[in-house]
């Protein structure tokens, strides 16, 4: 199985100056800690990491301490994530069918994680990990009044790995350009065409690294896996 790893953010929400990514966690920058999971998901085989070329000097570094086995390209980023998955579809070999897309900045998923999104894509055109929303989540207006409360049994919180048919996929990324639709995750081009999207059960753990709070949080999840004090 082919994977995408959008590594190509700036980390403003970090209040990072410069790639969140190449921050430590526990001993490592938070993108070792994605790689070095995907290289031990047993249906992964190939990596291509979409990111700045200014970055690429410290991701070389960071693969090379390594040592992965799986073939690693590095390839371009765009100012968004949307163009910056565009370009990594662009750049998959050709006999990549399907392809699992996995933020950087989700260091905290497991190889199981991708192993089941892997065997999954097999029978879907596109899937999503999710986790099911444990809050109450309220509509607000710009006055701050709330317009309505969803029902909590029908809203999940998207995360990484998605997957996809690749034909598909290029597809509805171009017709998102034509379109000029600005999305947050790949599914919603998949929905905007009008194609199915099936939800996978992700993990808690899952989160993605965007504020200083989730460092310590993170730090705190790999420590307890790591049996450390
Ligand atoms: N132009 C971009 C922007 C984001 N990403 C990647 O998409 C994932 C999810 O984005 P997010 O967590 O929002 O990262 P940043 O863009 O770095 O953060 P912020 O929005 O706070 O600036 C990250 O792995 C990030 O590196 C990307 O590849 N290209
Ligand atoms: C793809 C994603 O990780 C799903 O949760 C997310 O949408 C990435 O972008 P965001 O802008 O940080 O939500």
């Amino acid at each position: 199985m082919h994977l995408l790893i959008p590594a190509a953010g700036s980390g403003r929400r970090m209040g990072s100056d410069r790639n969140k990514l190449l921050l430590v966690v526990r001993s490592k920058p938070i993108i070792a800690w994605t790689l070095l999971a995907a290289e031990a998901a047993s249906q992964i085989s190939w990596i291509g990491i979409i990111s700045q070329p200014l970055d690429w000097q410290d991701f070389q570094t960071i693969l090379t301490q390594l040592k992965q086995s799986s073939p690693v390209e590095l390839i371009p980023g765009g100012s968004t994530r949307q163009e910056s998955v565009y370009n990594g579809l662009q750049a998959l070999p050709d006999s990549a069918k399907e392809v699992l897309i996995h933020d950087g900045a989700r260091c905290l998923a497991t190889p199981d994680l991708f192993n089941s999104c892997a065997q999954a894509i097999q029978h879907c055109p596109g899937l999503i990990a999710a986790v099911p929303v444990k809050d109450t989540i309220k509509v607000v207006d710009e006055n701050g009044i709330i317009q309505s409360t969803p029902d909590r049994r029908q809203l999940w919180a998207a995360q990484t790995p998605q997957g996809f048919d690749v034909k598909l996929l290029k597809q509805c990324h171009t017709e998102g350009v034509r379109q000029g639709w600005e999305v947050t995750d790949d599914a919603a081009l998949f929905e905007k065409c009008g194609f199915p999207v099936r939800v996978v059960e992700g993990e808690e753990t899952n989160l993605k690294l965007t504020t200083p709070q989730d460092l310590a949080i993170a730090e705190f999840i790999l420590k307890t896996r790591l049996g450390e004090q």
